[in-house]
């Protein structure tokens, strides 16, 4: 329930607070209001509510306005007069929300390596799209993930091993580190994924990687605030991760096994060493 209400409520206070352009346009040679703009952003944070808060301001939950597919909507008014709509989850409990949220996550996951596998390997000419990341993925009524933006994407022989490019493509920190380079480049581009630095200053991958390498998967877990039964779709996950992220395109799976592996047909094996291209150069595995 607390998602769902804060949500609402975020979006009913977002109306009210939405702050215009003209309000951060330049006004004459003055600076943009960055001030204003700071304190309407702080207005912006969602609030959070108590069970009791929810009680008084729906009546006890007297109202109802509707259901939807995952519970009741309840009409409900706050102490500054805003009328809003609370909706009561159905068997709402925090790990139930966790677990159907990993659900999802782990279905978009599939459904996206799915669709980069049918480029790679199914249609009758290989595509490489060559600029997947988060904002080309988009998701349709029931969470179906759809791979858009084709305007990179290269047709090639499904012979050719590797591709010459002539132009950098990609997204910088989700292209593969071969295509800034300048030699022929291979579909196992698409299987790199997004690494990023944690506050703590330390490379996220070097972390998961030496925590991966002593065996201590469940600290990885753990980081991720996930209960111990959603645990397996994760590190299912991560694993996949860590292969997609290897520098040389040889050891990164093709898209058809990282599909099977998301899907738990193959038995997770510990990736190599994503780092071991700075030290010595790793054996090539046979995807
Ligand atoms: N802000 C609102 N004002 C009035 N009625 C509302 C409001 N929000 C929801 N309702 C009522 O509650 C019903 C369910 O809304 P809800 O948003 O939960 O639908 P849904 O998105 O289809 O649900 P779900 O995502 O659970 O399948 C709506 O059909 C409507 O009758």
């Amino acid at each position: 329930m607390g998602l769902s209400m804060l949500y609402r409520i975020f979006r009913c206070i977002e109306k009210k607070a939405k702050i215009s352009y003209s309000q951060i346009e330049e006004v004459g040679n003055e600076p943009p209001l960055i001030v204003e703009l700071l304190n309407n952003m702080e207005k912006l944070k969602p609030t959070r509510f108590t069970s009791h808060h929810l009680n008084v301001a729906t009546s006890n939950f007297t109202h109802k306005l509707g259901a939807g597919g995952f519970g009741e909507v309840y009409k409900g008014s706050l102490p500054n007069g805003n009328s809003v709509a609370v909706k009561v989850l159905k068997g709402s409990s925090d790990e139930q929300i966790e677990a159907q949220f990993i659900a999802e996550l782990s279905k978009i996951a599939i459904g996206m390596a799915k669709g980069i596998a049918y480029l790679h390997e199914d249609c009758q000419d290989r595509m490489i799209h060559y600029d997947i990341k988060p904002g080309y993925i988009l998701l349709d009524q029931n969470f179906s993930p759809k791979v858009a933006d084709f305007g990179l994407a290269k047709l090639c022989n499904r012979d050719a091993t590797h591709v010459t490019m002539t132009i950098g493509r990609g997204t910088p920190g989700y292209a593969a580190p071969e295509l800034g380079m300048p030699c022929p480049v291979t579909h196992k581009e698409e299987e790199e994924l997004e690494v990023s630095l944690p506050e703590s200053q330390e490379w996220f991958l070097r972390w998961v990687w030496n925590n991966l390498e002593r065996g201590e998967m469940e600290e990885i877990v753990k980081s991720c605030e996930i209960e111990e039964e959603d645990s397996e779709i994760l590190e299912r996950m991560i694993m996949v991760a860590v292969w997609c992220v290897q520098y040389k395109p040889e050891l990164r799976p093709c898209m058809s096994s990282v599909v099977k592996m998301l899907e738990g047909g193959i038995e997770n094996i510990l990736p190599p060493n994503p780092f071991a291209h700075l030290v010595a150069r790793p054996s090539v595995m046979d995807w």
